[in-house]
């Protein structure tokens, strides 16, 4: 019998989802397709919804009133009955016809030491991922927000939290310790990695369609809003730029990235600022924002870098940690047979490609610069050594089969 099922990805001021139709799910997800997709956007700010069909037609298009800050639930989005979660919810099944909903998964960015693999949500799950909040602040909460309104709209419907971390439980335990105190990485402190559903994804397509980057060693690109790196060998995790939180790693869109925890101590100290000045600063207004002083958004500053200096600088930056960080997974891997790109970044950006690209020939990197600018399935020319590749992500459909899994009983 055919169901639905829901995928919600939750980020710190937006919630993308698609929803898909599945035939004969069970152990390994059966056959779906995705029949509607679409994002609330600015839910704490200006609340806007919106829809496509799989051909990118528009299906229902809302805006709301910005909430009002005083009513707690409510400016977070997630007031079950009146929010705008509410009201996806409400659309999606409206929009399901004569087909059940047999399930909702989430994108949970934090699964701590423990989840390493996706579970049923329970109460007692939730008190869990609650308490994993103070690891990843900004984006626990995000995800867990449209969990406990379901779970008051629809307490019959199954939900399944998919981890972001999981997939990096692969990584050999030297990958995972941080050089502080034992007793830190005995309370939680250490490197986790995230991307994971994206990771999982793209490792999933690679037996098809490059099997030998699926046996090899690949290096994957996830540039978006928030970007990082994994190193896959044989498709499992060993090494990934994000460590304890979403901070380290490669400069992104408002974070940071890799940066010397002395300059924190600096922050405290000279600066006077506290843990939420200094949260502010890290999360929300550096990275290429913070350097370019002008805009987080990497189209935007493709068009400013002709006149802007500072605009530059900060794809500069970019380009540069993204070279470096790329040369560090190879060398874990000892070695690289494939490269991929993925993410908005990733996937558009021939610019950002093409100079990583021109950087790492030394790995024996060739870029084929039409199969580029053409954004090709390859990019690379025959006799490269490694071979590149453009593949979409799709962390949805990663949690449609994990949904279709778990509720199989897997
Ligand atoms: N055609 C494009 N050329 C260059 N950058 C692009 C293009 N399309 C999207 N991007 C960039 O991708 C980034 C967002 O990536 P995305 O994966 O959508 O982010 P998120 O982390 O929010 O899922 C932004 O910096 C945006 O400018
Ligand atoms: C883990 C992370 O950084 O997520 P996003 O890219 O969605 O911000
Ligand atoms: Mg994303």
């Amino acid at each position: 019998m055919a169901t639905a099922v829901l995928a919600l990805n939750a980020g710190s001021s937006s919630v993308k989802f698609a929803l898909f139709h599945q035939d004969d799910a069970g152990q390994g997800g059966g056959t779906a397709r995705r029949i509607a997709s679409g994002e609330l956007e600015g839910i704490t700010t200006h609340p806007h919804f919106r829809a496509v069909d799989a051909d990118g037609h528009v299906l229902v298009e809302r805006t709301w009133p910005a909430p009002d800050p005083a009513a707690a639930d409510s400016a977070d989005g997630t007031d079950a009955h009146h929010g705008p979660v509410g009201s996806l919810i409400d659309w999606v099944t409206s929009h399901l016809g004569d087909v059940p909903l047999a399930g909702v998964g989430h994108r949970v960015v934090h699964g701590g030491p423990d989840f390493i693999q996706p579970v049923r949500i329970t109460p007692d799950i939730v008190t869990r991922l609650e308490a994993l909040t103070p690891f990843a602040p900004l984006h626990q909460p995000a995800s867990l927000g449209p969990i406990r309104a379901l779970a008051t709209l629809r307490p019959d419907l199954a939900q399944v939290a998919c981890f972001d971390t999981a997939f990096h439980h692969t990584m050999p335990a030297v990958a995972t310790r941080l050089a502080l105190p034992r007793a830190y990485g005995q309370r939680g402190v250490r490197r986790y990695g995230f991307h994971g559903l994206s990771y999982e994804y793209i490792a999933s397509c690679l037996p098809d369609l490059a099997p030998r980057l699926a046996a090899g060693r690949t290096v994957v690109a996830h540039l978006g809003n928030g970007a990082s790196l994994c190193a896959l060998h044989g498709g499992r995790s060993v090494e990934t730029t994000m460590g304890f939180s979403v901070l380290d790693g490669l400069v992104m869109g408002t974070r940071c990235g890799q940066i010397d925890p002395g300059v924190i101590l600096y922050m405290l100290r000279a600066e006077g600022l506290d843990a939420a000045g200094i949260e502010d600063v890290l999360y929300r207004h550096s990275g290429l924002l913070g350097v370019s002083d002008a805009s987080s958004d990497m189209r935007d500053l493709q068009e400013r870098a002709r006149g802007d200096a500072q605009a530059r600088e900060a794809l500069d930056l970019f380009a540069y940690r993204l070279v470096q960080q790329v040369g560090a997974m190879a060398a874990v891997l000892d070695g690289l047979d494939g490269l991929v790109f993925t993410a908005g970044i990733g996937e558009h950006d021939a610019a950002v490609r093409a100079t990583a690209c021109a950087r790492l020939s030394w790995l024996g990197i060739r870029l084929d610069e039409s199969a580029n600018a053409a954004h090709a399935a390859v990019i690379s020319t025959p006799d490269s050594a490694v071979e590149v590749r453009v593949i979409p992500t799709d962390e949805e459909s990663m949690i449609r089969r994990h949904v279709a899994d778990c509720l199989a009983g897997g």
